[in-house]
């Protein structure tokens, strides 16, 4: 039988854990002290996504040895480590970008054909808004959803998963660009409105592509981020139209695009009036068939050297098999990449397109625990 007493001596227990734990606290914001100073002198960042990986999977680790759930301990030491962040911020004066880029890097982004897109002109990351979504800077996002809105029922049960695992972004392709003109070509403006709906329902905002220019005003009219794909990279009407479209713009990488092209079609949105631009990248085309196509992993790093826009990463299309979405959506936070676009399918041997690389809702849970600790 539990008594009062037994509280009281519970609640003294609490007490004596708590002064331990003060203290350690303590002593954990004093080392953080010494380390903005450290990290100051050399110019690095508050923030350093690896090292709170590192240290959120050792806890993690720790967690399930001790056989605890690990959930609410890696919340709590996120909590502690955005705290850290917020205080070097704060000790730095909110100043923390350098002001001037290297001579080096300046004079080689002086020759580029872009100017807008380029960190030449805007020295800090820009953030993108998509409703209440930030993506860009500090900022870490999941896209997640089926390759193509099938059914109400099945773009409703992603829309649930995507929200209950913590995506932030609802996708599903309505106008699809196939290879074949034979294959299933997307529900249109009813497979739109079937995806603002399960948005809405589950308060995610919602990505999807559009084709074609005389498009972009419904596409627009149901969604909250507007996709080009990659086979229109270079559509550069659709590019211009996209400028004066309203909504923020995902900007996929074509299939034989080098950077600076990639970069110079984001310029025709940019020049047109719409800043909002995310880049992503979604593989390109190499001579090994191993994966659908080739994962360049380096464009992560290169596009946020020479610009400010977000860049998110597409392993679905890039691997083309469900088998390495995990490992690729790891590596892509791991090379600094601000997001990450899933496919997901209740029954993806049941897909209309892309079943083989999308993942059951079980393999996407494993996917989100794996990158908590960028999120
Ligand atoms: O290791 C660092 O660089 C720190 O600033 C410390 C710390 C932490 O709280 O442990 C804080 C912020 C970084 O994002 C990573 C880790």
């Amino acid at each position: 039988m539990s008594s009062s007493h037994q509280i009281s001596a519970i609640r003294q227990q609490l007490d004596h854990i708590d002064h331990d734990l003060t203290k350690q606290l303590i002593a954990r914001f004093q080392s953080i002290q010494s380390i903005l100073h450290a990290k100051q002198g050399l110019d690095w960042p508050a923030r350093d996504h690896g090292r709170e990986a590192q240290i959120l999977q050792g806890i993690q680790a720790l967690a399930e040895q001790e056989n605890v759930d690990p959930s609410p301990i890696v919340r709590l030491f996120k909590t502690i480590m955005q705290e850290s962040v917020k205080l070097q911020k704060k000790a730095r004066g909110h100043a923390p970008s350098p002001q001037t880029l290297p001579p080096s890097l300046s004079e080689a982004l002086e020759k580029k054909s872009y100017k807008l897109a380029s960190r030449l002109n805007h020295i800090e990351d820009s953030l993108v808004s998509v409703n209440e979504v930030v993506i860009g800077g500090d900022h870490r996002t999941v896209i997640a959803g089926p390759c193509a809105v099938e059914s109400e029922g099945q773009i409703m049960e992603c829309a649930a998963q995507a929200k209950q695992q913590g995506a932030h972004i609802l996708r599903g392709g309505c106008f699809k660009p196939r290879s074949s003109p034979y294959s299933f070509q997307g529900m249109g403006v009813e497979g739109l409105k079937l995806l603002e709906n399960a948005g809405k329902e589950y308060g995610l905002p919602v990505v999807t592509e559009v084709m074609a220019i005389d498009q972009v005003e419904v596409v627009a009219k149901h969604s909250d981020l507007l996709q080009v794909g990659a086979r229109n990279m270079q559509n550069f009407d659709l590019l211009r139209a996209l400028g004066k479209a309203g909504k923020p713009v995902v900007l996929k990488r074509g299939l034989m695009a080098t950077i600076d092209e990639w970069l110079s079609s984001a310029e025709y949105v940019m020049a047109h009036g719409n800043r909002d631009v995310i880049l992503c990248e979604r593989g390109i085309r190499s001579f090994d068939q191993s994966t659908r196509n080739t994962l360049d992993i380096s464009a992560v790093p290169v596009v946020k050297e020479r610009s400010h826009l977000p860049v998110i990463v597409d392993p679905s299309h890039a691997a083309g098999k469900w088998q390495y979405i995990l490992d690729l959506s790891r590596a892509s936070f791991a090379v600094g990449a601000h997001g990450i676009m899933i496919e997901i399918h209740p029954k993806p041997e049941e897909a209309l397109s892309d079943g083989p690389q999308s993942l059951k809702f079980d393999r996407f849970e494993a996917l989100m625990l794996a990158v908590s600790p960028w999120l």
